[in-house]
């Protein structure tokens, strides 16, 4: 049985002041459950205060990107060590945003992941098509390569500490949400994928979120979907009130 994960990527939004305030009002939100899981994404900046209001929560903190390597000359970029140090346990990688507007090739996202695992912490790795590849009729073949090329060198091992974050890109920030159908679709073939590069047991296992103007008046059809495990969400986690109407998603 595979436990939601309902995660918020703040993105760059929110001062420590703002921070502090979204993630108490956010825990207020929170129902007290235990088939489901809450992730923050706050900017670097107010990880440590966001990770210092929900300590006495369930809910897990996470870094919106990582480095692979514990520190050194790489400068702009935060380590998997400093993550934990400020309370994170997890890393966003792959985001379609670093993807497009900051050209992170598979190759750099794959050296994120592994670094990520090697460290201990929680990936929450991110693929999706383009509105051109899906209209062109490409949508598992870029997805494939995303994911064959992202886990390259993963251990079966590691899988556990793997989440995949299914955005397509025309549907991110777009006020246009997959279809159901759509979304269930393209999750069920990433589980196939998974089970023929690992094992069915790693497949069975994995959560695989969508994300892509998810909300709080589309989240129950989404989460019912046999092979949506949560939901990775942008605009709509950064007001508590609906960011907790999704936390709280009914299952149908
Ligand atoms: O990381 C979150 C996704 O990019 C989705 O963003 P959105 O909910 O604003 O469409």
């Amino acid at each position: 049985m595979r436990k939601a994960l309902m995660a918020g990527n703040w993105k760059m939004h929110n001062t420590t002041a703002e921070a502090r305030q979204l993630a108490a009002d956010v825990a207020k939100a929170c129902r007290d459950f235990d088939d489901r899981e809450v992730l923050l994404a706050p900017p670097y900046t107010v990880m440590a205060a966001v990770a210092d209001v929900v300590k006495n929560t369930t809910i897990q903190v996470a870094s919106q990107n990582v480095c692979w390597e514990d520190k050194g000359a790489f400068t702009g970029e935060i380590s998997p060590v400093m993550v934990k140090d400020v309370g994170g346990s997890a890393a966003i990688i792959g985001h379609s945003e670093r993807r497009q507007i900051f050209k992170e090739t598979d190759e750099l996202i794959n050296q994120r992941v592994r670094g990520a695992l090697k460290f201990g912490l929680t990936v929450v790795f991110c693929i999706g098509e383009t509105l051109d590849e899906r209209e062109g009729g490409k949508t598992f073949t870029i997805l494939e390569e995303q994911i064959r090329k992202g886990l390259a060198g993963v251990a079966p091992e590691q899988t556990k500490d793997i989440v995949i974050a299914y955005e397509p890109v025309w549907a991110i920030g777009t006020g246009k949400t997959a279809s159901k159908e759509q979304a269930q679709e393209a999750h069920a073939f990433i589980r196939g994928l998974i089970a023929d590069m690992f094992e069915k047991n790693v497949a069975d296992q994995m959560r695989i979120l969508y994300g892509g103007s998810v909300k709080s008046t589309n989240v129950d059809e989404l989460m019912a979907q046999p092979d949506i495990d949560g939901a990775l969400v942008g605009g709509a986690a950064l007001d508590a009130e609906s960011f907790g109407r999704i936390i709280n998603f009914q299952k149908m």
